[in-house]
């Protein structure tokens, strides 16, 4: 089994090749998290762009190397766009992400999320674990679009719920991506899960959405896998930075900018936290 270090050193060329590619990612995403999402991808050396009027967005996602839609805040027009710019990224071949916030307080958004992942056959599947447990269809605990304590991933229960999670994503041929104190990584015939992170994260919104679009800035350069596991550490290792200097959470939130735009390759290697499933 390779060991972190070599696991975090494969992954350091997907991080060379945004910078020098700058590849364009379209994100379909929600004005509480909209900012925080273009300038994370920015941060990292991405391109962004996040037109979503229905007579437009095919268009515009055409240009694109990968697609992120997040479910959260939900209304029909972005619903729409998300249904229009998914239809055209799968016929294209671009990789997308879908984010399924707030699913497990929502039946509207339950089944959009379900006949979006059957139509446009997203490579990435991520949610929190109340979330991915719902689109599993077994029982979870959320409330509003908050997981619930009993669901949470931990580095005590995340073996367990990883067989869960490889059935879900078998069946949808995706990755699918539990986030949590740890965070869960699942494939037909691969998991891992990615021990980084401050509970600092979870007092902020929209972490959970900034990390759908990080590892959809990975897809248009790696594997969906090797994607989510580079988006969880980078995002769990610039909170560890963040969360460093103090607790107030206004200083967080700058300082996690700071730190994705600053995070070099020997932070990646040394403080990546992957624990293998066995
Ligand atoms: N207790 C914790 N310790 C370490 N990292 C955490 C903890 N809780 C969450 N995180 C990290 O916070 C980020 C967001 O995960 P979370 O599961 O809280 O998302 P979410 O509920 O979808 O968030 P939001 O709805 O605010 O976007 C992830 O990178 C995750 O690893
Ligand atoms: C979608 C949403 N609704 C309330 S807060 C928030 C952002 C984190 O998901």
């Amino acid at each position: 089994m390779p060991n972190n270090l070599s696991v975090a050193a494969d992954l350091i060329p997907l991080r060379r090749r945004i910078e020098t590619e700058k590849p364009l990612i379209h994100c379909l995403s929600h004005p509480i998290t909209m900012n925080d999402c273009a300038n994370l991808v920015l941060a990292v050396g991405g391109t962004v762009s996040m037109a979503s009027h229905c007579r437009e967005v095919e268009e515009v996602v055409s240009q694109a190397r990968a697609l992120a839609v997040n479910l959260g805040n939900i209304t029909d027009e972005r619903m729409e766009a998300m249904r229009l710019a998914g239809s055209r990224a799968a016929s294209l071949g671009i990789p997308t992400l879908i984010d399924v916030t707030g699913i497990s307080t929502s039946t509207l958004r339950k089944n959009f999320a379900v006949d979006f992942i059957s139509a446009c056959r997203p490579c990435v599947i991520k949610g929190n674990s109340s979330e991915i447990l719902t689109l599993a269809g077994l029982p979870q605990h959320g409330i509003g679009i908050d997981a619930g304590a009993e669901d949470l991933p931990t580095r005590g229960n995340y073996e367990e719920k990883m067989a869960a999670l490889t059935a879900y994503a078998t069946k949808t041929t995706s990755v699918v991506v539990m986030s949590g104190p740890v965070d869960i990584i699942a494939a037909a015939g691969a998991g891992c899960a990615v021990a980084n992170g401050t509970p600092l994260l979870a007092r902020l919104t929209g972490t959970g959405c900034m990390l759908g679009v990080l590892i959809a800035v990975y897809t248009a350069v790696g594997t969906p896998f090797r994607a989510a596991i580079l988006g969880t550490v980078t995002l769990g290792i610039a909170g560890e930075i963040a969360a460093a200097a103090g607790p107030g959470l206004g200083s967080f939130h700058s300082r996690l900018f700071d730190a994705l735009s600053t995070l070099t390759d020997e932070q990646i290697c040394r403080g990546a936290h992957i624990l293998q499933a066995k």
